[in-house]
C-alpha cells in the first residue's frame, strides 16, 4: 500500500467524499457506496487529490505528452494534476501539455471543442474520477478519436472494480483490454475495504462485502 493512497483515503472520508449508505448509481446498480470527486472543494483538498493523482500517474511509469480531462469534472483534475506533476517532477512532466473539451462546440474566436493543447498525433493520459461501467470514459477515447490523438492510458481516483452485463472482465480491465492501454487508478474497491475497515461500521463492511462479491470479477 503507498502512504498517498492512504491520504488520499482519509481525506475521502474526512471530506464525505467517500459515503456508506445506499445510493442508486449512473448504471441503475444500487451501491452499498458512493464517491463524490466533487466534495473535494477546498483548495487543501485539491491539493491532496492533485499530489494522489500525480503520484500514481509516477509510479506507473506511462509516458504521455498530453494530460486530457473530459468536461466537466475533468477539467479542474487536469489542471491541478497537470501543475503537480511539474511540481514533484519538472524534469520529466514540466512540458506536458493539458487540454479538456467543451461540452457545446464553439463556432467563434478559435473555435473548435478542445481548449489547451492540440491532441492530433499526441500521447494522450486521459484523467477522470470514476469508472463504474465504462460509459463515461469510453466517450473520452471518441473524443480524442476524433482529435486524432493516440490515448496512451487512462488514470481515475476510484476504480469500482464492477463487471458489466455482458462481460466477465471488470469495466476497467474491459476498458484496458478493448483499447490495449493500460487504465490505473489512485485506490479500488478492494483498497477500500483493505485500508478502512477499521473504519466503517461492522453493518456498512457487511454490505461492501457482499457487494464486492456480487459484483467483482471471479478472479479479484
Ligand atoms: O454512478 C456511478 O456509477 C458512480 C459511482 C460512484 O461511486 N461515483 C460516481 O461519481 N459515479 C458516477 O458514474 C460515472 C462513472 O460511471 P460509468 O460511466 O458507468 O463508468 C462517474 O463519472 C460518476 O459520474
Amino acid at each position: 500500500m503507498e502512504s498517498y493512497q492512504t491520504e488520499f483515503l482519509n481525506v475521502a472520508l474526512e471530506s464525505n467524499a467517500l459515503k456508506f449508505g445506499s445510493f442508486t448509481l449512473k448504471s441503475g446498480r444500487q451501491s452499498p457506496y458512493f464517491f463524490n470527486l466533487g466534495f473535494f472543494s477546498t483548495g487543501k483538498l485539491l491539493s491532496t487529490l492533485a499530489s494522489s493523482y500525480a503520484k500514481a500517474i509516477i509510479k506507473s511509469g506511462i509516458k504521455f505528452d498530453i494530460l486530457f480531462g473530459p468536461a466537466y469534472k475533468g477539467i479542474p483534475l487536469v489542471a491541478i494534476t497537470a501543475a503537480k506533476l511539474a511540481e514533484l517532477d519538472p524534469e520529466n512532466f514540466g512540458d506536458i501539455g493539458y487540454a479538456f473539451n467543451r461540452k457545446e462546440k464553439k463556432d467563434h474566436g478559435e473555435g473548435g471543442s478542445i481548449v489547451g493543447a492540440e491532441l492530433k498525433g499526441k500521447k494522450i493520459l486521459i484523467i477522470d474520477d470514476v469508472i463504474t461501467a465504462g460509459t463515461a470514459i469510453n466517450e473520452a477515447f471518441q473524443i480524442i478519436k476524433g482529435e486524432s490523438g493516440i490515448v496512451a492510458g487512462c488514470i481515475i481516483a476510484l476504480d469500482r472494480q464492477e463487471t458489466t452485463a455482458d462481460s466477465n472482465l471488470s469495466a476497467t480491465q474491459g476498458v484496458s483490454q478493448k483499447y490495449d492501454v493500460p487504465v490505473i487508478a489512485i485506490v479500488t474497491l478492494t483498497d477500500i475495504i483493505d485500508i478502512l475497515k477499521d473504519r466503517i461500521a461492522p453493518e456498512d463492511l457487511k454490505s461492501m462485502e457482499a457487494y464486492r462479491v456480487n459484483y467483482s470479477p471471479k478472479d479479484l
